[in-house]
C-alpha cells in the first residue's frame, strides 16, 4: 500500500448565495499517482484544489494533506503546511517578473529559509531538468508562454512537494506546445514520486493521469475509459 499523500473526506461546498457545488466528495490519492479532474466550466474545479491548498475552505469534510488536517490550524501552520508539502502549477500563481529565472525557481525554498547559495544552485538543477538551465539568468518577459510554463513546474518541484496541484497548466499554450508542456509535467512529477491533482478541459491532458475523473454536483465519478 503506497502512502497516502491526499485524503478528501465527505466535502461539501456551497457558494454565499447558496448554489450548491458538491456535497459529500471524497478522494484519495497515494504517493506517485496523477489523477485528473474533468468537469463542466463553473461545476467547481477551482474551488476544489483552492480547498486542498487550504485557501479556500469547504462547509464540512476534511482535507488531510501527506498525514496533516489543515482543520485546526491556524494561519501560520497552515501557511507551513502549504508551503513544504505543495507545490503549484497554477496560472494564478505568476511567476514574478523582477526576478530572474533561477531566484524565481529558488522562491519555495527561500520562503522555507534554505541558505541562498544551495537554493540557488538547485533552482539551477531543476532549471536544467526542464531544458532552460542557459538561461538562469534570464528574465520572465524574455521568455515565451510555453518556456515559463516549465519554469512554474521547475519551482512547483523544488521543494520536492508531496503533492502536486495543477489547474489547466496549458490554459494559454498551442496544441503541440501543451503536449510538450503535459508530458514533461507529467514525467518530472513522476521521477521525484510526487502525486499530482491535475484539473484541466483537455482530454489530451486528462489521458496522460493514471485516473481521470468528472467532478459533478453529486461529487467526483471516474471518467476512465
Ligand atoms: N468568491 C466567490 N463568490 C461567489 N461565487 C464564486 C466565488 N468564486 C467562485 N464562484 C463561483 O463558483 C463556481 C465554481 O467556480 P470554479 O472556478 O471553481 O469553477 P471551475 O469548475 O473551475 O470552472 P472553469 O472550468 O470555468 O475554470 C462558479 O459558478 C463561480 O462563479
Amino acid at each position: 500500500m503506497r502512502d497516502q499523500v491526499l485524503r478528501l473526506t465527505a466535502l461539501s461546498k456551497s457558494l454565499p448565495g447558496g448554489r450548491r457545488l458538491f456535497d459529500g466528495l471524497d478522494l484519495a490519492l497515494g504517493a506517485g499517482e496523477h489523477v485528473a479532474i474533468r468537469g463542466e466550466s463553473g461545476v467547481g474545479k477551482s474551488t476544489l484544489l483552492n480547498i486542498v491548498a487550504g485557501l479556500d475552505t469547504a462547509d464540512k469534510g476534511e482535507v488531510v494533506v501527506a498525514g496533516r488536517a489543515f482543520a485546526g490550524l491556524d494561519e501560520a501552520a497552515r501557511t507551513a503546511l502549504r508551503r513544504d508539502a505543495i507545490g503549484f502549477v497554477f496560472q494564478a500563481f505568476h511567476i514574478l517578473p523582477h526576478l530572474d529565472l533561477a531566484r524565481n525557481v529558488a522562491f519555495p525554498l527561500v520562503l522555507q529559509n534554505a541558505p541562498r547559495a544551495a537554493a540557488l544552485a538547485r533552482a539551477g538543477e531543476m532549471l536544467d531538468a526542464v531544458g532552460l538551465g542557459d538561461r538562469r539568468r534570464s528574465y520572465p518577459k524574455e521568455l515565451s508562454g510555453g518556456e515559463l510554463q516549465r519554469v512554474a513546474i521547475a519551482r512547483a518541484l523544488v521543494h520536492e512537494p508531496a503533492l502536486i496541484l495543477a489547474d489547466e497548466p496549458t490554459g494559454n499554450l498551442d496544441p503541440e506546445t501543451a503536449r510538450q508542456i503535459i508530458a514533461l509535467l507529467g514525467r518530472a512529477v513522476k521521477e521525484r514520486g510526487a502525486a499530482m491533482l491535475l484539473v484541466t478541459h483537455s482530454p489530451m491532458a486528462a489521458a496522460t493521469a493514471d485516473r481521470q475523473l468528472l467532478l459533478t454536483p453529486k461529487g467526483l465519478v471516474s471518467a476512465d475509459g
